[in-house]
């Protein structure tokens, strides 16, 4: 297939809606991003990368990091990590906390805000460091040395964190935190602070889409573990969108607040898409439109 013609068709596509979407505001910083930017990424699992749009414009990777903190932690065996955190949709938004007290501290999936924090104290456990064995990850996978978390998004994710303080505070009371809460919300903010470009979030994302195999060739998880992740990123990556994903991409998809989404189609490819301006369920709408302007023109989904 002719990636870089589809990619440049997808990129034609979606250009008059540029700007589309309301950038986040509940992180001061993300308010400050202009909405006027979109990118638009495909890596093959050769490691062939077709691209168009601004994808060397760094973002914040936000939730979509909660994927590579999963593989890290499913990397390593019997962390228990499924005795902490369940696999079902939640149909609620990311950050509520509702469902959270009804079902005794254990969140409904790894990539809901609880569900994600509870992986990120367990990588903490495991590797004494968990922003560190995250940075090192992307920057292994992505080739770029350099790539590290912004600190002013990271300041400004801790000032106004105290929904996440509370979803962490609340499964300490149910005993599913292991560290102090202070310090695995610490990691969970710079890990979300990490900033990371269209080009590279395909080539990072290549590690899902070949089921575990590193750039260096190396394997991090079990394919197993892998096709867990996927499975996830289907049926929970988009949050309380999940079944509208499914329905219109048909893809696995991860989304993050900074207007990132990752999408893989498992053995073929990893897709990045970014585009600021989000939807009401803090999915990015130019990201969602050429995602499905991508699959209608390759015909690959995975249903
Ligand atoms: N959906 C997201 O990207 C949420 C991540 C963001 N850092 C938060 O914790 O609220």
């Amino acid at each position: 297939m002719d990636f870089q013609a589809v990619v440049d068709q997808v990129h034609q596509e979606v250009t008059p809606h540029i700007g589309e979407g309301k950038v986040a505001d509940y992180i001061p910083e993300l308010a400050t991003v202009d909405p006027k930017q979109f990118g638009f990424a495909v890596a093959t699992v050769d490691g062939t990368v077709h691209s168009a749009g601004d994808v060397r414009t760094p973002f914040a990777i936000e939730s979509i990091s909660k994927v590579f903190a999963l593989a890290l932690v499913l990397g390593k065996k019997d962390s228990g990590i499924w005795d902490r955190v369940h696999r079902e949709p939640s149909g609620t938004p990311f950050n509520s906390l509702i469902q959270l007290e009804l079902e005794q501290g254990i969140p409904r999936n790894p990539y809901i805000n609880p569900g994600a924090i509870v992986v990120t104290d367990q990588l903490l456990t495991d590797s004494g460091d968990a922003l560190a064995a995250m940075r090192a990850l992307l920057r292994a996978e992505t080739g770029d040395a350099e790539l590290d978390v912004d600190s002013v998004t990271a300041a400004s994710e801790a000032r106004t964190g105290d929904r996440n303080r509370a979803l962490a505070y609340l499964m300490a009371s149910f005993g599913n935190m292991r560290n102090r809460v202070d310090d695995s919300l610490d990691h969970y903010f710079r890990q979300c602070s990490l900033a990371i470009t269209c080009e590279q979030l395909a080539k990072a994302g290549l590690l899902v889409a070949r089921h575990g195999v590193r750039a260096d060739g190396g394997q991090l998880m079990e394919r197993e573990d892998a096709r867990h992740i996927i499975a996830l990123m289907t049926t929970c990556g988009t949050y309380d969108a999940a079944g509208e994903f499914a329905y219109r991409i048909g893809l696995p998809c991860k989304s993050g607040v900074g207007g990132g989404i990752l999408a893989v189609m498992p053995d073929q490819c990893a897709i990045a898409a970014w585009g600021p301006g989000l939807d009401v369920h803090g999915n990015s709408v130019t990201g969602a439109m050429a995602l499905e302007s991508f699959v209608r023109a390759t015909g690959d989904t995975v249903f």
